[in-house]
């Protein structure tokens, strides 16, 4: 098998630049046939990104020892025969990319600990850690109980507690969203806590699609990427950096609208990155470039890169209409907010484009 190569080359080329070709020169329409041409993954050169600088490597290592500390001794989150994906994930490089204007240590190791519980949440009750799309409305709720408190009946609130802890992403969900309440305001934990509720929404459409074997048109998988997204990561961009951004601000439409497009582009992103990933799981994974080539008709490689052009077009959106509320909105704080916004969304990227134990890519060459 011959192997080809995405070549580099600058960043942030045009959209009209990705024209679809295979590695043979020729277009395919069979099944989805990358697995045997993966390459190491490396920046897409024509997926719009800007680079980040590397964190320094004391701060990540020590954001993973304190993150692993937790996962293991305090909620005892994951079996020792997971501890390599655990180690792959690299959430300290993570957490140091995407928040580089962290308050302090604890601040990263909060955002650390959302990310591991979210991350144990869609593994084990979703995905291919135990999870399944039959009866996992249940799930999902009672891990969504861990992030509130609902009221308990008397009789029963032990049984609920019981429960619960019975639960290790439950376990982690409830532990790490303490550790971020005792560090942010209560508004900010509450916004948190909705764009979780959000997630779970995502979660369950794609667990509908499933169990009814469909595959969701482009417009609604676009639309729910956006819900199934890493929103709530980017919601908690002021709690991570030490302030808080006020509600009139974080309310208005215009901030609103930046925030679906970053959320929508960093999660387009990960499609993309993990396409060949995905392409291994035991049940059919639906992301932009399968629900692309479903509704499209087009091949393999045409429906990936069009997948990198609809990102280029949201990020594109996303830069425009966050100088455009800034413009609006005019305040140092949104300022600040929407630059953390965007350094969040690069250092996503930049995470996913070197993290070469988690993600490969495909062997699909864009034209000249
Ligand atoms: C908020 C958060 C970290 C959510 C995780 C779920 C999510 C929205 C993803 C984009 C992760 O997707 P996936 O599980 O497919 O990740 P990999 O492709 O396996 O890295």
């Amino acid at each position: 098998m011959t192997v080809t190569t995405i070549p580099t080359g600058p960043t942030g080329l045009g959209t009209s630049s990705i024209r679809p070709r295979s590695a043979s020169g020729t277009t395919s329409t069979g099944a989805a046939s990358t697995g045997n041409q993966e390459q190491p993954v490396r920046p897409i050169p024509s997926l719009y990104h800007h680079p980040v600088p590397e964190p320094e490597p004391a701060l990540v290592a020590e954001v993973d020892r304190r993150t692993k500390e937790w996962a293991v001794h305090e909620v005892d989150l994951y079996p020792p025969e997971w501890e390599d994906d655990f180690e792959a994930f690299g959430t300290g490089r993570s957490v140091c990319l995407a928040y580089p204007e962290a308050g302090g240590l604890d601040h990263l190791e909060a955002a650390a600990k959302l990310l591991v519980a979210e991350n144990a949440v869609d593994d084990c009750y979703c995905e291919d850690h135990g999870g399944s799309p039959h009866g996992l409305g249940s799930r999902l709720l009672m891990a969504h109980s861990a992030l509130e408190r609902p009221y308990a009946v008397v009789p029963y609130e032990q049984q609920w507690q019981d429960q619960l802890q019975s639960e290790p992403p439950c376990r982690a969900y409830q532990s790490a969203m303490q550790a971020f309440d005792a560090l942010t305001a209560d508004q900010i934990r509450n916004r948190e806590i909705h764009d979780l509720a959000r997630l779970h929404l995502g979660y369950l459409a794609e667990a509908a699609w499933s169990i009814d074997e469909v595959v969701p048109t482009v417009p609604e998988y676009l639309m729910t990427r956006q819900y199934n997204s890493f929103r709530p990561c980017l919601t908690i961009v002021d709690a991570i950096g030490g302030y808080v951004l006020p509600a009139d601000l974080h309310d208005h439409p215009k901030m609103q609208q930046v925030f679906a497009l970053a959320a929508l582009a960093s999660t387009l992103v990960n499609d993309i990155y993990s396409y060949t990933k995905e392409l291994r799981t035991p049940r059919p994974h639906v992301n932009l470039p399968t629900v692309l080539r479903h509704h499209e008709g087009l091949s393999e490689e045409a429906a990936y890169f069009k997948a990198i052009e609809i990102h280029n077009d949201v990020m594109h959106r996303f830069e425009s209409e966050s100088a455009s509320c800034a413009a609006e909105l005019p305040n140092p704080l949104t300022v600040r907010f929407l630059r953390d916004v965007a350094a969040w969304v690069d250092g996503n990227h930049w995470w996913h484009a070197t993290n070469t134990r988690r993600y490969t890519l495909p062997g699909f060459v864009p034209a000249e």
